[in-house]
């Protein structure tokens, strides 16, 4: 299927701090996650999507757009979230609602009810009164209900209690299920990434990693507990402390413990978290 959002070569300089080059393609029915150490240009790299800063090298495309052309139509297909909503403080629930819903004619009044009666937020306080995590209920509340082709979330957890987490996790499965839809998301929570995430894109110190099918990666990484360690290297392997051998190439490793009849007392998957902190090591 065609990429809505292709990013060719994307470069940018933040006073000293390089982002890029970076290559990257979404296609529609995925949900991407952006992952990364603190400072590594996850949030800027979504704001480069959003044409709200200017790329300094390659391009990027929303439905084979130019984001930083004069053709803005792209911009009706997305629902960005930043990590701070700008200029809200001022408004009310209820204000907001009334200003956002009329400008989506896909605008899904019973989900959004749903959602602020999930979450217990109240309409009729000022935004900048509530607490962060009712401002990013709120927040959530007002965007996932616009039905766009594309949802871009700056860390749409990170201020929500546990219960809240997961009925955000839900609700973005099903908001997924409903029809032909794209989430790009960054977080920095194991769960989210877990339950929510088709693919990780790694990034660190503004550098690509690299693209990775979660559930490939999942099982791409594998301990094993060992007798006797041998003394030459193993096929596949990443790390090794005394009796433990950490593999990304599980298939091959076995394989060389076979024919060479290494005795494994025991072997486990990665957990995804200890994966993550391996390729951004
Ligand atoms: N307002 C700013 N002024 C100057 N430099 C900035 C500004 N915002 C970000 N930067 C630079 O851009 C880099 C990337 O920041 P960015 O916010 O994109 O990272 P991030 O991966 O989203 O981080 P985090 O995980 O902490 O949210 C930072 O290391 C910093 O050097």
């Amino acid at each position: 299927m065609l990429p809505w959002i292709e990013l060719k070569d994307v470069r940018k300089e933040i006073e000293g701090f390089q982002l890029g080059p970076i290559s990257l393609a979404v296609e529609p029915g995925t949900i991407t996650a952006f992952v990364g150490n603190n400072g590594s240009g996850k949030s800027n790299l979504l704001k480069l999507i959003m044409n709200l800063v200017n790329l300094d090298g390659g391009e990027i495309r929303v439905f084979g757009k130019p984001v930083n052309g004069a053709d803005e139509s792209w911009k009706r297909h997305i629902t960005f979230q930043p990590q701070i909503a700008v200029g809200w403080n001022a408004y009310t629930g209820n204000d907001l609602q009334k200003l956002i819903a009329p400008l989506y004619t896909k605008w899904d009044q019973a989900l959004f009810e749903r959602m602020i009666e999930l979450f217990g937020v109240p309409l009729d306080k000022r935004f900048g009164k509530l607490s962060p995590g009712v401002q990013q209920k709120l927040t959530l509340s007002l965007a996932l209900p616009r039905s766009t082709d594309i949802l871009i979330l700056d860390e749409p957890t990170a201020s929500l209690d546990i219960p809240s987490k997961t009925v955000v996790m839900d609700l973005l499965v099903e908001w997924m299920e409903k029809e032909d839809r794209a989430v790009i998301m960054t977080s920095h929570q194991p769960d989210d990434l877990r339950k929510l995430a088709d693919y990780l894109f790694l990034i660190q110190d503004g550098q690509a990693i690299g693209r990775y099918e979660k559930d490939l990666l999942i099982t791409g990484f594998r301990r094993y507990w060992l007798t006797a360690m041998p003394a030459g290297p193993v096929p596949g392997e990443l790390s090794r402390s005394t009796n433990q051998l950490v593999s990304e190439n599980p298939y091959a490793t076995e394989q060389y413990f076979v024919e060479q009849e290494i005795d494994v007392i025991d072997d486990n998957a990665l957990e995804l978290e200890d994966i993550i902190s391996l390729l951004l090591k």
